[in-house]
């Protein structure tokens, strides 16, 4: 049997979704926020779909890129990578663009063009896996796990996005405190059954969250807990905090901003610390590593560019005895099946992967992914196992066209400016 494996046409749809009032240390999620859908067709007529960031900066490389992939082969993976070469030289006013302090580190041109790859990447496996009737994981080498874990992701949220602005009600309510806190991790043990809790912090004072940890220690004894403020600490505020909350977290997760921080952080205690800001590629790997600053490395299979990325990135963790999971920003079903793929197949990942899935009230697919035991299991499917609703994307494709461009860029702290006009993106470190 032949298969002309050659990509047709490629369609790119824009969408907002739905997101809840989370806050962290830059402001509050605006009540949506973009995400781009990548469909990429083949001559056999089957269609792979993928799912990235969805901001301005990111649509504008995946045009070219999307108008560059018609005609190559859905299994040319590695080719991906220099076609995004190619596209970034044409499009060098985006390559020279650098932006220091965003919540997912320092968002250099080079990571905004291995995001827009990996959504291409994904639809690409997700393509040649139904076309070869084989999983994801299969192409990636194999599951090496039926399910993979998932940490519960808390966020302290308001019960609403500010008056006047057109949004979904959520129904989890606000949690502005511990009880607050508490109640959301009951919720989502509930819902999901999950076992494990990650904090977003870097919202209140160093003093408040501490508070709020240690009532999750108390309500859900001998847990894995971690806490996040994105940067927002001192080296001596995040000391503090690890010796405040030593003996019950799992790890802390980027308490201060950059290499040198952490590295002097890590140096005083015995906190383990995670990252997905001062390692977000692979050049930033040795100094970290060298320095001692992390011990655990949270990939964000977007940012990194893509699944077999991740896995190198495995590696070379592995070589250096430091940590892997999987970090995650707001997204849908697409995402979580590829992440759930990638993460079947590295060997040695001890930590539950972090997801704002349960966040999102709002999908593309037919038929949502579900938390069992606070796990997802293994799609067995051809490709990544899930199927497009393509009146859901119409619609969210629709809100996206409406919009009159103010939420087309996720930008947490003009949200914030809603309810608090003086509010500034706060400098760094903030406590
Ligand atoms: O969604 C958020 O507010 C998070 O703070 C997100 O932007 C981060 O990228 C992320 O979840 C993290 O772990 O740092
Ligand atoms: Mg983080």
């Amino acid at each position: 049997m032949t298969r002309d494996l050659t990509i047709t046409a490629v369609h790119l749809t824009p969408i907002l979704v739905a997101d809840p009032p989370l806050l962290n240390t830059q402001g509050v999620h605006q009540p949506y926020t973009p995400r781009l859908i990548v469909e990429v067709e083949t001559a056999d007529g089957v269609t792979g779909v993928g799912e990235t960031y969805g901001d301005a900066k990111y649509l504008e490389l995946a045009r070219p890129f999307a108008d560059k992939l018609v005609g190559r082969q859905v299994s040319d993976l590695n080719g991906l990578f220099t076609l995004a070469d190619e596209v970034a030289v044409d499009s060098s006013r985006v390559f020279g663009q650098v932006d220091v302090g965003g919540l997912r580190g320092v968002q250099t041109a080079d990571k905004l063009r291995l995001s827009v790859v990996s959504g291409f990447e994904v639809a690409c496996l997700d393509a040649l896996g139904k076309a070869l009737g084989l999983p994801v994981h299969a192409l990636l080498g194999g599951k090496v796990r039926d399910a993979v874990e998932y940490s519960a992701y808390l966020f302290y949220k308001w019960a609403d996005h500010p008056e006047g602005v057109a949004s979904e009600k959520d129904d989890w309510g606000a949690a502005v405190d511990p009880a607050g806190v508490v109640a959301q991790a009951r919720a989502f043990t509930e819902r999901y059954g999950f076992t494990s809790f990650k904090l977003k912090g870097g919202v209140f004072p160093p003093e408040e969250e501490i508070a709020a940890v240690k009532a999750l220690a108390e309500a859900f004894p001998g847990h894995p807990l971690r806490l996040d403020p994105n940067g927002a600490w001192s080296v001596e505020t995040s000391l503090k905090v690890a010796a405040e909350l030593g003996d019950v977290l799992e790890y802390l997760e980027d308490p201060a901003l950059g290499t040198p921080a952490m590295a002097e952080v890590a140096a005083k205690t015995g906190v383990p610390l995670a990252t997905n800001m001062c390692v977000t590629t692979f050049a930033e790997i040795q100094e970290a590593f060298t320095k001692g600053a992390v011990q655990v490395v949270l990939s964000d299979h977007h940012y990194w560019g893509g699944l077999r990325n991740t896995q190198q990135l495995a590696a070379v963790c592995r070589t250096f005895g430091v940590g892997v999971s999987m970090h995650s920003n707001t997204h849908l079903g697409i995402s979580l099946a590829a992440m759930t793929h990638v993460a079947a197949t590295v060997p040695d990942l001890h930590h539950a992967c972090d997801s704002h899935y349960p966040w999102q009230s709002e999908d593309v697919l037919t038929e949502r992914l579900a938390f069992d035991g606070g796990k997802v299991a293994v799609s067995d499917a051809p490709g990544l196992g899930v199927a497009l609703d393509r009146e859901r994307l119409a619609f969210l494709h629709r809100r996206w066209l409406d919009d009159d461009g103010t939420l087309r860029d996720r930008d947490d702290a003009a949200a914030m400016r809603v309810a608090d006009p003086e509010w500034v993106t706060p400098s760094v470190p903030r406590w």
